[in-house]
């Protein structure tokens, strides 16, 4: 078997004083699109940021591409839960994501004809190629959030992690990122994304990881939905999500 993308080994994360997660362990093959599932506050989104060294491991070992002190961060590609889109910041959709190039190329090398072809493709991807021009505040949440998909794509990484890429995002966005994503998969990328609900994603995803309490409560095929979300009808709206201990996938 190659190298893991992700290979996380017994972590322990806490902040000051509080574990968060117990001893969590995940392989991340090449070619894999891993969901992690799990209920509010269960350790889903501290999971992702100590695999991307945003929090610090109180114990335990991450290596990425095989390498403990891992350096290539070009390599992956990272959109955050949420995008801070009222920073005020009167930027263009295409400067948004042409600036996912900066760490590539270097903040004062002008971008060549081949960054434009890469943010021009990016757009493409997600829908938004029509969009390139306005500014980003005049997009829907959905949009801003594809946005940022795009400016994560438009570095090429091998490694995609998106924590609840469909948050909040209508149904044309979803559907527009789903086959996004399922072109990256297709072209040799990696995914590990954080959801509350699958969606349009759900044919896309190899495995899923369902994170309970700071512990792995079930790894392996998409399990499904429990009591009542399993209702076509259901529209989840998260009002209750505290009464659901295990969260919707009834680990
Ligand atoms: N920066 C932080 N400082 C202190 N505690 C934090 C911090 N970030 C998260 N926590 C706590 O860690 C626990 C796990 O949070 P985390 O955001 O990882 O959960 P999650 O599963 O991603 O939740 P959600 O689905 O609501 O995004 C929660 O109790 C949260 O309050």
């Amino acid at each position: 078997m190659s190298t893991p993308v992700v290979e996380v080994t017994n972590a322990v994360v806490g902040y000051d004083e509080r574990i968060v997660l117990r001893g969590v362990s995940l392989t991340v093959q090449r070619g894999d699109v891993v969901a992690i599932l799990g209920a509010n506050g269960s350790g889903k989104s501290t999971l992702v940021r100590s695999i991307l060294r945003l929090v610090p491991l109180s114990a335990g070992e991450i290596a990425l591409f095989g390498e403990r002190k891992f350096k290539g961060w070009e390599r992956i590609g990272y959109v955050p839960q949420r995008i801070g889109a009222g920073s005020g910041v009167p930027a263009t959709v295409a400067e948004v994501v042409g600036s996912g190039l900066v760490a590539r190329r270097g903040i004062f090398r002008p971008p060549r004809a081949a960054d434009r072809a890469a943010v021009t493709a990016a757009l493409e991807a997600v829908g938004l190629a029509d969009r390139a021009a306005d500014p980003v505040a005049s997009l829907s949440g959905g949009q801003q959030q594809r946005t940022l998909i795009a400016r994560a794509l438009a570095g090429r990484p091998e490694l995609l992690v998106l924590d609840e890429p469909t948050a909040g995002v209508d149904a044309t966005s979803q559907a527009a990122f789903a086959g996004a994503l399922g072109d990256f998969v297709a072209g040799g990328g990696t995914v590990l994304l954080v959801a509350h609900e699958l969606g349009p994603l759900q044919p896309l995803i190899t495995r899923c990881v369902v994170v309970h309490h700071g512990e792995i409560a079930h790894q392996g095929a998409v399990p499904e939905p429990a009591g009542h979300h399993a209702d076509p009808g259901h529209d989840h709206v998260h009002p209750h999500a505290h009464e659901e201990r295990a969260g919707m996938w009834g680990a």
